[in-house]
């Protein structure tokens, strides 16, 4: 099989399985995998992520203007893929306990999660001890600006903590990436469950 046919196949599974677990309703959420150093796999706007044709992904050549149909939100993975040659896979979803808990941060533009096994499912960490820090930004309609912020944040290191392989839009969802299609959905699963933790935990603690 070609490197284009299967990063299709597998922006088609990512979808199909963020559909089943109800995190893309009503077309929400867009998914992409790196095909080679230049070229991505991306969703096109508007479409059922749940159900996705060969038809609705697009090849996206990163140093050139979206394509006809791309996502708005599309730049948001292009900018991820230029400045880190190690990500295969971005996956952005509109999941219940990501989308709320985004809403509980934005003003300190970060989530710490610590003191769940579950963390260790996140690449390079260790330890329920660890402090991992997830980025979490303003929701824009200028995705431009957006995806400058996001480039800017994730430059800075929070000191003693370690970074999550992704970050919240405030009222909006979770962009989760990973080096393959499978790491970026053990990523994605492993931080849409570890915030459903958090949200319960929070109601029972001051
Ligand atoms: C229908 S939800 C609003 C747009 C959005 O946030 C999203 O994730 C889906 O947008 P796309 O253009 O990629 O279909
Ligand atoms: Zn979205």
């Amino acid at each position: 099989m070609s490197a284009r046919a299967a990063a299709v196949g597998a922006v088609i599974e990512a979808g199909r399985t963020a559909s089943i677990r109800h995190w893309v309703p009503a077309t929400s959420g867009n998914f992409s995998v790196r095909i080679d150093a230049e070229t991505v796999a991306i969703t096109r706007s508007g479409v059922d992520k749940g159900d996705l044709k060969p038809a609705d992904i697009l090849i996206q050549p990163l140093e050139q203007p979206l394509l006809p149909g791309s996502s708005a939100e599309a730049e948001l993975h292009t900018a991820l893929y230029r400045k880190h040659p190690a990500i295969g896979a971005i996956f952005h979803v509109h999941s219940p306990a990501a989308t709320v808990f985004s809403r509980l941060a934005v003003s300190t533009d970060s989530l710490t999660l610590t003191g769940w096994e579950l963390q260790k499912a996140l690449s390079g960490v260790k330890t329920h001890e660890a402090i991992v820090d997830v980025p979490v930004f303003a929701n824009d309609q200028d995705i431009g600006a957006l995806s400058r912020r996001v480039d800017a944040r994730l430059s800075r290191a929070v000191d003693g903590a370690i970074s999550a392989p992704g970050y919240l839009l405030a009222g909006h969802g979770l962009y989760a990436w990973g080096a393959s299609p499978a790491e970026a959905a053990r990523h994605l699963e492993a931080l849409e469950t570890l915030f459903e933790f958090e949200l319960s935990y929070r109601r029972f603690t001051p």
